[in-house]
């Protein structure tokens, strides 16, 4: 009898955070009195199915070791790479000899603190028999428009078929290490896992999640992030 494939997670925290501009790395600037990071890892955690919480931290980080998850049991630290798909890659490598292939690794981004553990339910039990995996995501509802470098339209797109993709992102282990083994050699850049699953010819589902699910990468994000934790502690009263 084949044994259930288990759960994994990585949490790239490796970045510094340009867009951001802050002294402070954004996954450390305070949301409720508390890390960004430690919101973004609470419904990973907190979720019974997942094993272990890998976090890529950079080589200079000297903010991880004061936060409380660095403490917890099922959380491991390894070494950030110099792009975000170099830190997941990082992760996937420090599971080797525990992960089997055909485990489940979800991909969440330390600076996205507003998942909710709904999402992280529904992702997981709409995908756990999918052949490939998939990601959170939102239908856009804006009008999108193709610039030029001087932000001059060049055309309009079809939205109909548009979505934000969030984190996490869920692919089997053996298929994610091999595609982003396979992006990284073809120096091709990926800026999610679902690229890397595309370049080698699968097609990953989407799963339409709360549109909360922001990244924090400006300083505008902060505030918003902070309502909507609000609301997410008020749906729990
Ligand atoms: N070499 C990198 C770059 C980014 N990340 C992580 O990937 C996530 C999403 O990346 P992004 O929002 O781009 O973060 P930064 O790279 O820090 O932001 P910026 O591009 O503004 O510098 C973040 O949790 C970030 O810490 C990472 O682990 N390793
Ligand atoms: C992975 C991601 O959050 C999906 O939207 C996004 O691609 C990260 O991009 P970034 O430039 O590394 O923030």
């Amino acid at each position: 009898m084949k044994a259930e494939p288990r759960y994994w997670a990585v949490v790239p925290a490796a970045g510094i955070g340009t867009r951001m501009g802050s002294d402070v790395p954004k996954q450390y600037l305070l949301l409720n009195n508390r890390p960004v990071i430690e919101h973004a890892l609470q419904a990973l955690l907190k979720h019974p199915k997942i094993v272990k919480v890998i976090v890529a931290i950079a080589d200079s980080d000297h903010w991880w070791a004061n936060t409380s998850a660095s403490r917890h049991s099922r959380v491991q630290r390894v070494l950030g790479g110099t792009e975000r798909a170099d830190s997941v890659l990082n992760g996937l490598l420090s599971l080797q000899g525990d992960a089997d292939a055909d485990d489940w690794v979800l991909v969440h981004d330390a600076a996205r603190p507003c998942l909710h553990r709904t999402d992280l339910e529904n992702l997981i039990e709409t995908l756990r028999h999918h052949a490939v995996g998939g990601l959170l995501g939102y239908p856009l509802s804006d009008t999108i428009k193709r610039v030029n470098d001087q932000a001059s339209v060049l055309e309009t797109l079809p939205r109909e078929q548009l979505w934000r993709a969030f984190t996490p992102q869920m692919f089997r282990y053996g298929a994610l290490q091999a595609a982003l083994e396979c992006a990284r050699s073809s120096a091709l850049q990926v800026t999610d896992e679902a690229s890397a699953i595309e370049l080698a010819g699968l097609i990953p589902q989407l799963v339409e999640g709360r549109s909360d699910n922001i990244k924090i990468t400006r300083p505008e994000d902060l505030e918003l992030a902070h309502f909507y934790l609000n609301q997410h502690s008020r749906d729990q009263e």
